[in-house]
C-alpha cells in the first residue's frame, strides 16, 4: 500500500466510517478511505484475537489490503466484560441495562478499547492497533446516534461522548489514539 494514499476500511459501522474518515483526513497526510459494508463474523477472545480474525476474514473476502476495527467496552467490576460483545449487550439492555449491570458495584469505571488490524493481503498475519480512553459508566446523557456514546464519559471531562461536538470526540477518543499508530505505521512503509 502506497502511504498516504488509499485504504479499504471493512465495516458494517457507518458511524465508524464517520469518524475514521474525519480522523484521517486531518494531520497533514490525508488517507482516502475507500469503505466495504461487510458484516464479518466475529470470533470470541480477547480483543486483538477478535479484531486480527476478523481482519484475516475480510482481506479473503475483498482479496486484497484492508483495514477492520474492533470496539470493546470493559467494565473494571465485571473483570473487562462486556468488552468485545458490548454491541449484543447494548442492542439487547440498551442504555438503562448497561447501567443497571453496575448497580451494586464500588465502581463506575471503564475503558473504551478500538482495536484497528491491518492486512497487507489474503494469507498475511494482520498488525494491531489499539487506542483505549479510561471513563465512566453514566445514566444517558446527549443525543443517542452512535452506540454507547451517551453513557460513557471519559475521565476529567465532565461529558459523554455523545454530548462532545464530534471534532472533540475525535481528538482524545480509542478511535483517534488507535488511528493515530496506524498511521504512523502506513507513512513509514516505503511507497510502492
Ligand atoms: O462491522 P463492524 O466494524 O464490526 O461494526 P460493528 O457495529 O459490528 O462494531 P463492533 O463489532 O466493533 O461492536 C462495537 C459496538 O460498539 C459500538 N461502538 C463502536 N464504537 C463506538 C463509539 O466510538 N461510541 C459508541 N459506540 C461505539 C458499535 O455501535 C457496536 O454496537
Ligand atoms: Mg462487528
Amino acid at each position: 500500500m502506497t502511504p498516504g494514499k488509499r485504504l479499504v476500511f471493512v465495516t458494517g459501522n457507518a458511524n465508524k466510517l464517520k469518524e475514521v474518515k474525519q480522523i484521517l483526513s486531518e494531520g497533514g497526510h490525508p488517507i482516502e478511505i475507500d469503505s466495504r459494508s461487510l458484516d464479518i463474523p466475529e470470533i470470541q477472545g480477547t480483543t486483538i484475537e477478535v479484531a486480527s480474525d476478523k481482519c484475516k476474514r475480510a482481506a479473503e473476502l475483498i482479496g486484497g489490503p484492508c483495514i477492520t476495527e474492533d470496539t470493546a467496552l470493559c467494565y473494571v467490576a465485571l473483570k473487562g466484560l462486556p468488552g468485545p460483545y458490548i454491541k449484543h449487550f447494548m442492542t439487547e439492555l440498551g442504555h438503562e441495562g448497561l447501567n443497571a449491570l453496575l448497580v451494586g458495584f464500588p465502581t463506575k469505571a471503564a475503558e473504551a478499547v478500538c482495536t484497528f488490524a491491518y492486512s497487507a493481503g489474503p494469507g498475511t498475519e494482520p498488525i494491531i492497533f489499539e487506542g483505549r480512553t479510561d471513563g465512566t459508566i453514566v445514566p444517558p446523557r446527549g443525543p443517542k446516534i452512535f452506540g454507547w456514546d451517551a453513557i460513557f464519559e471519559p475521565l476529567g471531562t465532565g461529558q459523554t461522548y455523545a454530548e462532545m461536538p464530534s471534532d472533540q470526540k475525535n481528538k482524545m477518543s480509542h478511535r483517534y489514539k488507535a488511528l493515530d499508530k496506524l498511521r504512523t505505521y502506513l507513512q513509514s512503509l516505503p511507497a510502492s
